[in-house]
């Protein structure tokens, strides 16, 4: 059971405003949900599943996990999870993760392994008959990959809340997409969500965590970079752009 803390109640807001706003659930929707066992994608599974009860919307969540294939994985301790949520976890175990980490592609093995999880989520998707995929990015992740889209890709562009794929086949949402991080790491930590370190050899060595600490040390100075980054988005002066 929840408890309705302070910060439950933040990141709830945060939510329902962004299922509102971007227009997420319809009333019947089969949803997947990729479940990577980090904060962000338990948090989100949890708010859905409570937001069930409280909501005169139904949909039905279907929680997808691809195992990455290393060693100290921790694809069962996921799957009782989900049972104890009255779920069933689909779980895939692929060789995704040492594949990608092989010598002769190891350049970006992060680019390797997150193409081909994607692209077994979306099929996954399709095969459990649903529509949407709700993925757990949240606002950080928004303003992040913004920055890393600029200095690595030298494009303006970020993630978008709601995102519909393959000619309307898959519609991908990030209901957590106002979300503040800091409140997700608190609200898992409060309300006891499992927590299960990720055996990737990468995990802490990647541009994201770069930009992360970047923005960190920024936001000592002024508080307002991340928000003003975010608001930006939505206040693009196309007449001061080269378009
Ligand atoms: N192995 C996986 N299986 C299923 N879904 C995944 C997996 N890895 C990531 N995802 C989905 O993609 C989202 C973004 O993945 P990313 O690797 O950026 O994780 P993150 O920002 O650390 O989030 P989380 O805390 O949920 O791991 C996750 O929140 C989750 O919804």
């Amino acid at each position: 059971m929840i408890r309705e803390t302070r910060i439950y109640q933040r990141i709830n807001r945060a939510m329902g405003k962004a299922i509102h706003q971007y227009d997420m659930i319809e009333d019947g929707d089969r949803i997947a949900l990729g479940l990577s066992g980090g904060k962000d994608s338990l948090t989100l599974l949890t708010f859905l599943v409570e937001r069930l009860r409280r909501v005169p919307v139904t949909y039905s969540i279907h929680p997808v996990y691809i195992d990455p294939g290393f060693d100290g994985g921790f694809a069962d301790e996921l799957a009782a999870h989900c049972r104890d949520l009255g779920l069933t976890l689909t779980c895939e175990h692929t060789n995704h993760g040492p594949e990608a980490h092989k010598d002769t592609q190891s350049a970006n093995p992060c680019f390797i392994c997150s193409r081909l999880r994607r692209k077994r989520l979306f099929e996954l998707t399709s095969e459990l008959g649903c529509r949407t995929l709700a993925l757990g990015h949240n606002k950080d992740d928004v303003i992040e990959t913004l920055l890393i889209n600029m200095f690595y890709s030298g494009q303006i562009s970020t993630m978008m809340p709601n995102q519909s794929m393959f000619g309307g086949e898959v519609t991908v949402i990030r209901p957590l997409y106002l979300a503040e991080e800091s409140d997700i790491v608190r609200f898992a930590s409060e309300q006891g969500l499992p927590v299960y370190s990720n055996p990737c050899p990468s995990a802490a060595v990647s541009k994201r965590r770069e930009i992360k600490d970047l923005l960190e040390s920024l936001s000592k100075a002024n508080p307002h970079v991340k928000g003003n980054l975010f608001r930006s988005l939505s206040q693009v002066r196309l007449d001061y752009l080269l378009t």
